[in-house]
């Protein structure tokens, strides 16, 4: 047989069927119904509200990829289908977490897409995503009740890990930051509460409250209320666009700004300076991803403008949004720390040490 022209080739290293099958199947629950007893495209497309015809190309797609095999026919001459182990893991309740990562409607799928206008993406620096939506991943999967079950989901599963290492060197803001002049400490865009909990529970004289956005913050109040740091954690729905609770000693940004141009990485720093008032202070424990292989970068470039800011652009940022670094803690591979100040307060220990 002649080699495929290069043209083909081509066409065939750009061709989206089968990735789209596989998040099709993925999104349809096509591996559950078939692993529940379905075995006709009529029965699979039943339990899938889908389209009996198209969803028997589907099964028949995925066949030809391996991730299906025809087990024979019905005496009505319709074809009988099953999971072969390729597509196994595509069951919800494969412990690969396979089908969450495939599927369109997940946040960890849905986000995947935006691979799909990764021209936008290397064009403008920015998320495709924004070029699709016009809005941010996080006010999308926040705002909208279907992905309430997913955070619910994660909350469980983070409680379920509860007590192991913080991710991405976090733990430095725990122990090499001095909380001990501290005493109200606002986690900004503090997710599930993870760190949060873990400072409360190393410094039981603090007192925190986490900002974010609706269905993250809602699971964060529900973890703090069952645990026991519940008198001293509040989780308030609120976005660090808007003005934050005003008077702690220190603004925690940590692994926030990566999602963020500068213009508005600027403008989240500002805010938590207006909120800190005269006294308080910014602790920014941005987060750097490796970014050296390009399959990484262009990946995370599509979904976020910054993922790996050097402390020198970090430093940058600060000064543009008015503020002073009155601190450099421990800078690991992963995470940056970096004591703010709103000038008129700058100095608290008279310099800038440099530490770690
Ligand atoms: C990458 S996570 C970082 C979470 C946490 N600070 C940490 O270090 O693990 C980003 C967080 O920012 C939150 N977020 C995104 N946009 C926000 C906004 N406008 N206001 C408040 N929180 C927001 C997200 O919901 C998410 O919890």
């Amino acid at each position: 047989m002649a080699d495929p022209q290069p043209y083909q080739q081509l066409l065939s290293l750009a061709d989206l069927l089968t990735p789209s099958a596989i998040r099709a199947a993925a999104t349809l629950r096509v591996a559950d119904h078939l692993a529940a007893g379905a075995t006709t495209a009529r029965e699979v497309a039943e339990r899938a509200q889908a389209r009996p015809d198209l969803t028997e190309a589907l099964l028949r797609q995925l066949a030809r990829t391996g991730l299906l095999t025809e087990t024979g026919g019905t005496p009505d001459g319709e074809r009988r289908f099953a999971l072969t182990p390729l597509g196994e893991p595509l069951r919800s309740d494969h412990p690969s977490g396979a089908r969450e990562a495939l599927r369109n409607d997940s946040m960890m799928g849905g986000s995947a897409l935006s691979l799909l206008r990764l021209d936008h993406t290397v064009r403008t620096g920015e998320p495709a995503l924004a070029a699709e939506s016009g809005g941010s991943y996080w006010e999308k999967v926040n705002g909208d009740a279907r992905y309430a079950e997913e955070w619910a989901a994660q909350a469980r599963a983070v409680d379920e890990n509860a007590g192991g290492p913080l991710h991405w060197d976090a733990d430095n803001i725990v122990t090499a930051y001095d909380w001990s002049g501290v005493r109200r400490v606002v986690d900004v865009g503090g997710h599930l509460g993870v760190i949060l909990m873990a400072l409360l529970r190393k410094h039981p004289h603090l007192h925190g409250t986490l900002v974010d956005l609706k269905n993250v913050a809602e699971q964060a109040a529900a973890r703090f209320a069952h645990s026991d740091v519940a008198d001293r954690a509040t989780a308030v729905v609120g976005s660090f666009f808007d003005p934050l609770p005003q008077g702690a000693d220190v603004y925690l940004i940590s692994a926030i700004l990566a999602d963020w141009s500068d213009d508005d990485a600027v403008r989240i720093l500002r805010g938590c300076a207006a909120a800190a008032g005269s006294h308080g202070r910014i602790l920014l424990a941005e987060v750097a991803m490796p970014t050296g292989d390009p399959a990484v970068e262009l990946r995370l470039r599509s979904m976020m403008p910054a993922p790996s800011r050097s402390v020198a652009e970090l430093e940058a940022l600060a000064a543009r949004a008015g503020l002073e670094v009155t601190w450099r803690g421990p800078a690991t591979a992963a995470r940056t720390l970096l004591e703010l100040t709103p000038p008129r307060t700058a100095g608290r220990a008279g310099e800038v040490p440099a530490r770690g």
